[in-house]
């Protein structure tokens, strides 16, 4: 199909769930004429190449670890916050490298994340009632009515704000940071400090044993001091993600390039809604989050809407069932998909169907279900012959106290310790890891 015959605005005539209540239309379009000049954060044949590595993650030939914030921030984008992300994520990946045997395909949640569905279109407080919170590409946080109003000038803060990540993000990862060597002693580190991590010291061995033989062989090519990563988010806000679509000057194909890698939460996935038909028309990979709820027709139908063709690695399905719903949910699903023949990637989400509210009022995972949602993933596809394609996880490279359990336990009563989420809970960094060797340890049972 050529440009010209995509339309990129039909989703204007459909309804789209989850929008903004903007409350001034001409400053809108002030600054989507504005975003549409400035130039694209990824490039399509970055796109591209995602779409081959996770073509190869849905042949079981490679694994995906997505992650990061539920919702970035923008006073969130600082060295320090984005540096311990990436070393959080790059430490998970060796530790799943080893144990799979596979490439890692590495996706961050961020640079773009920042934009929330909400159950709730309001909060209430004390009897006062605002907008929910949406995300800072949308409102700010704090409870007043000043900050709860939609601004779309944010959308440009978002712009710039995931600008400012990729670039850090693009330094760390070609500029020797992401050196193999360096991201495991950092795990030897978590192993050696850390109760949560002795558990793991037989297995932080063998890696070390790994890497030494490959230095002893010459091995160690440029491929060990440098790391591919990717940029992914929750495509919301339609505005924001139309106005960075481009025609790939390659292809004269449309591609979002505001990330490589773009996704349709649970709750904007109806077909006849505007999420999936704008979907429908970019030419990234994309993913669509399935909940408890979702049939197989629900599934089929996806597939037919947005990847007719069938295109390997174009679609990932990320699925967030629950830890007490996966093992009933997921295998007819993923039977009635397989038998299709349709080229998905399955992706496990623990994190979304796990959330419930503390005593305290904070909302909270526990680590344990997070793990058992992860351990039901993989027997569920190991019993249908189908493959376990990968983890999408909501994390943070700080130490704090948002989901319960662990290895270093965090109880109820340390909630309020070091809750720093904007909207979910996150796993901090030494749950990161533990949650990673558990996986490995998954892997290794098989
Ligand atoms: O991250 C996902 C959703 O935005 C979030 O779970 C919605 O939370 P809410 O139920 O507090 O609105
Ligand atoms: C909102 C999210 O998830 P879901 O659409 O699965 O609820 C999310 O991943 O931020």
């Amino acid at each position: 199909m050529t440009a010209d015959a995509i339309d990129l605005d039909a989703w204007r005539k459909l309804p789209a769930a989850q929008q903004p209540d903007w409350p001034d239309r001409a400053v809108l379009d002030e600054v989507v004429a504005e975003l549409s000049t400035l130039p694209p954060l990824v490039f399509a044949g970055e796109c591209d190449q995602l779409k081959e590595r996770l073509a190869a993650a849905a042949r079981g030939e490679a694994f995906v670890l997505q992650g990061g914030d539920c919702a970035e921030t923008f006073a969130g984008a600082t060295a320090d916050a984005v540096r311990n992300k990436l070393k959080t994520l790059l430490q998970m990946a060796i530790v799943l490298t080893y144990a799979g045997s596979v490439p890692v395909v590495k996706i961050g949640r961020w640079a773009g994340q920042f934009a929330k569905p909400r159950s709730k279109p309001v909060e209430v407080r004390d009897g006062v009632e605002l907008p929910a919170y949406r995300g800072d590409m949308v409102n700010g946080f704090e409870f007043t009515a000043e900050a709860r109003t939609p601004d779309p000038r944010r959308l440009l803060r978002a712009y710039h704000s995931s600008a400012v990540t990729l670039n850090l993000c693009r330094a760390f990862t070609k500029g020797g940071y992401a050196d193999l060597r360096q991201v495991h002693a950092w795990n030897q580190d978590f192993v050696a400090e850390s109760p949560a991590g002795q558990r793991y010291e037989r297995l932080a061995k063998e890696i070390d044993k790994a890497i030494q033989f490959m230095h002893a062989c010459g091995a160690d090519s440029p491929e060990f001091h440098t790391v591919e990563l990717y940029s992914s988010h929750e495509a919301l806000i339609l505005e924001y993600d139309r106005a960075l679509t481009r025609i790939d000057s390659r292809t004269g194909l449309p591609y979002d390039v505001s990330a490589h890698m773009v996704w349709i939460g649970e709750r904007t996935r109806q077909l006849d809604g505007a999420h999936v038909e704008f979907f429908s028309r970019i030419r990234n990979p994309i993913g669509v989050k399935l909940g408890p709820t979702t049939t197989p027709e629900d599934a089929l139908a996806l597939i037919e809407r947005l990847n007719p063709h069938n295109e390997p690695g174009r679609l990932t399905f990320i699925t967030r069932m629950g830890a007490s719903r996966i093992r009933d949910v997921l295998p007819t699903l993923v039977e009635k998909v397989a038998s299709s023949g349709a080229n998905v990637l399955w992706v496990c989400d623990p994190m979304h169907g796990n959330t419930f509210e503390a005593p305290s009022g904070h909302k909270t995972r526990r680590v344990d279900d997070i793990f058992d949602e992860v351990a039901g993933f993989f027997e569920v596809h190991r019993s249908l012959g189908t493959h376990p394609g990968g983890i999408h996880i909501e994390f943070t490279g700080d130490d704090v106290t948002e989901c319960i359990g662990g290895g270093d336990p965090i109880d109820l009563s340390d909630l309020s310790l070091r809750y720093e989420t904007a909207c979910d809970p996150r796993l901090n960094r030494s749950q990161s890891l533990d949650l990673a060797f558990r996986v490995a340890e998954l892997y290794r049972s098989a």
